[in-house]
């Protein structure tokens, strides 16, 4: 592990009015990381996607990625330093191209100079041939190649998430949160995306952060899992502390394993 983490959480905080979503928050998590955040509904989780991706910007505390601190930034400046994400609730771009939704990412990202697209001087068309193929080596990763110039509505569903991670990791990130990937897939695409997860990781040279409520897939892919309940710290430690973690079973794993039970 090297000594500096690629991003630091140091005691942030957010308040929404009178409510405290998040308070005294601290993480640490070095590239190459598989790292998971859990907690019951409500916790503070997907508010930490935002704080650590620009949508809010902390009332206490530092974000620091690379050594930089990188709170108070817009979303498409974390995005350029390296973080990129995938939403709880799917958003593609539901009109255009499964194809199209990867080269977005590009575009944002492009070196191209928006007076080169206007005029359609060749470094435009070999920019934009550059993208397509590149946009295309992502679709064949996450199996979707086929289905390029379907539109993105009309793919199923857990087809729609696997492009939300193609789209994120385009962007070519450092560190990738992934929030609730495996919601409402069905067990053998939760296990197909497991292997993924853990293949682009590898593949990419990636640290991923992700939030997930299926445990199977937290306990069976993170290297150290996060517990939040409402908005602080309440665990941290490889997936077997937390799982014996007697405050943990009490907060959260306890109804988790009923929902399971009730599930089966
Ligand atoms: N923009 C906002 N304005 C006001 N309150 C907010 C805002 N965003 C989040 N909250 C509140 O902050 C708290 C934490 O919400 P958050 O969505 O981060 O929880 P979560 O752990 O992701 O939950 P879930 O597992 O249900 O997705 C909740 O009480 C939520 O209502």
């Amino acid at each position: 592990m090297s000594s500096e983490p690629l991003l630091q959480v140091k005691d942030v905080g957010i308040q929404f009015g009178g409510l405290k979503a998040v308070s005294n928050f601290n993480m640490e998590i070095h590239q190459g990381e598989l790292v998971g955040l859990i907690g019951p509904n409500g916790a503070g989780k997907t508010t930490s996607f935002n704080l650590l991706t620009g949508v809010y910007s902390p009332t206490e505390g530092d974000i620091v990625l690379n050594g930089r601190r990188i709170n108070g930034l817009a979303p498409f400046q974390v995005t350029r330093l390296g973080i990129s994400r995938t939403f709880q609730n799917i958003r593609l771009f539901n009109e255009l191209s499964v194809l199209d939704n990867v080269k977005v990412a590009y575009h944002s990202l492009a070196k191209h100079s928006v007076l080169s697209s206007m005029f359609r001087f060749p470094s435009h068309f070999s920019g934009e041939k550059e993208m397509e193929k590149k946009a295309m080596e992502f679709l064949e990763i996450f199996n979707l190649a086929q289905y390029k110039d379907e539109d993105a509505k009309n793919l199923a569903y857990g087809k729609q998430r696997r492009l939300e991670i193609a789209r994120a990791l385009a962007a070519g990130p450092q560190l990738l949160l992934l929030d609730e990937p495996a919601a409402g897939m069905n067990p053998q695409e939760t296990k197909d995306l497991m292997e993924l997860i853990a293949f682009i990781r590898e593949k990419f040279n990636l640290t991923i952060l992700l939030i997930e409520h299926d445990m199977n897939l937290v306990m069976g892919i993170c290297e150290r899992i996060y517990v939040l309940d409402h908005g602080v710290l309440l665990a941290e430690g490889t997936p077997e502390e937390i799982r014996n973690n007697p405050k943990v079973i009490e907060a959260y794993l306890g109804e988790e394993v009923q929902n399971e039970h009730a599930k089966g």
